[in-house]
Order: C-alpha cells, then sequence, then structure tokens
C-alpha cells in the first residue's frame, strides 16, 4: 500500500452537530472507491489519537435504521472527538462489511427469513468479513497519526488494523445504540464474532 494506491485528493471544512472538522477526500485507485477522514485539533503532533475506523452503513448511518448500532456508534464517536477537541473519524466506504448495499439488502432478506447476520453472508456464498482495513494506514500516515486510541468492541479487528502495521495503544469500548430490532444481532456479533459488547 503506498500513495499511489490510496490517493488523499482535496479537503474542506466541515462543520456539524458536533463540531467543526476538517474533512479529506481519498480515492482508491485500484477500485475507484472514495473514503473519507473527519479530523479535529492537532493529529499529527505525535501523541496518541482518539479514533474511530468506521465502515459505511447506509442503513445505520443514514437512513436511521434499528437493524444494527452504526449511526449511534457514529454520533459517539463524533460526540467523543469533540469532547477531546482532537481526533479523527476514518469512514470507510466499505458497505455491509465490504459486501456492498446490495448484498446487504439479499442478507437483510434471509435475516427476514430467521437467519442471523453471519448465516446470511454465508448462504449467499460471500465472506462473513470482506473489509480491507490497510486503507486506514495510509489515511493515518497522510494525516501524520503515529499511534490511535480506537473507538471499537470488535478485538479482531483490532489484530487486523495491527497487522496492517496500524499502533493501537488503547481500546475504547463504543456500546451504544441497543434497541429490540437489534438485540439478536448484537448477540451474534457478540457470540460469533467476538465483539466485546458483553459486560
Ligand atoms: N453483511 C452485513 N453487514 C452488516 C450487517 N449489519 C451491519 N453491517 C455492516 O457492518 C459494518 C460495521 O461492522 P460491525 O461488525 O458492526 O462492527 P465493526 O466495525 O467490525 O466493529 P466496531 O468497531 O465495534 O463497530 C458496516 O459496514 C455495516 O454496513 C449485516 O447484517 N450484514
Ligand atoms: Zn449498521
Amino acid at each position: 500500500m503506498n500513495s499511489n494506491i490510496i490517493q488523499h485528493i482535496t479537503s474542506c471544512r466541515l462543520p456539524t452537530e458536533y463540531g467543526v472538522f476538517q474533512m479529506h477526500g481519498f480515492v482508491d485507485t485500484r477500485s475507484n472507491q472514495e473514503h473519507t477522514a473527519l479530523v479535529m485539533g492537532d493529529v499529527a503532533d505525535g501523541n496518541a489519537v482518539l479514533s474511530r475506523i468506521h465502515s459505511e452503513c447506509l442503513t445505520g448511518d443514514a437512513l436511521f435504521s434499528q437493524k444494527c448500532d452504526c449511526g449511534a456508534q457514529l454520533q459517539a464517536a463524533m460526540q467523543a472527538v469533540q469532547a477531546e477537541g482532537r481526533g479523527v473519524i476514518v469512514y470507510l466506504r466499505q458497505e455491509g462489511r465490504g459486501i456492498g448495499l446490495i448484498n446487504k439488502i439479499r442478507a437483510y432478506a434471509l435475516q427476514d427469513q430467521g437467519l442471523d447476520t453471519v448465516e446470511a453472508n454465508l448462504a449467499l456464498g460471500l465472506p462473513v468479513d470482506a473489509r480491507d482495513f490497510s486503507i486506514a494506514k495510509y489515511i493515518y500516515e497522510h494525516l501524520g497519526v503515529q499511534s490511535v486510541r480506537l473507538l471499537t468492541n470488535n478485538p479482531e479487528k483490532i489484530q487486523t488494523l495491527r497487522d496492517c502495521g496500524i499502533e493501537i495503544v488503547e481500546r475504547i469500548p463504543l456500546k451504544v445504540g441497543e434497541n429490540p430490532e437489534n438485540i439478536g444481532y448484537l448477540n451474534t456479533k457478540a457470540d460469533k464474532l467476538h465483539h466485546l459488547l458483553k459486560d
């Protein structure tokens, strides 16, 4: 992975409900996939940066879906960065853990019939998790981020990120957004995907 593959294109000021961020646009030249990072404060000073690596969930992040916890996690992460006045939200456009929106809708249709989030992907002949987290490493490098305190409940994501060469000095839990519609989904994440969601 190098700057020829993940290219920084441009950036702008983005005022949000959770403060003013600098929004950076990146392109993966292999797929033309566009990614973004929201930055607040000086993240290139060498101190560990509060960060969330968020995977796109159109249904949860933008359409108020209650089937998952993604929207609440994104909101809480942005609030946490605002509270510190410093941090990075890396927003990777890897919808549906990388299978894409249409396949996620197919998976949701199978979930309507009783399959869980893991079984549905497998029934479609798709990987349970097809995300490429090495993109985040280049984004951090471009921003001058040397190490992070990562907001996540997923220890396997931490391991994958470390394998990519990202230095994670602390895991910060992000347990928000539980509701009656997503309790089964969260239980499956805890039981089958080993997310640290239970006390
Ligand atoms: N295929 C599929 N993807 C889903 C489903 N529900 C949410 N997603 C996607 O899952 C991704 C978020 O991953 P999660 O497994 O919730 O969490 P994580 O990023 O691995 O871990 P955290 O950092 O703790 O949130 C987003 O890309 C969502 O679009 C589902 O039922 N099926
Ligand atoms: Zn979601």
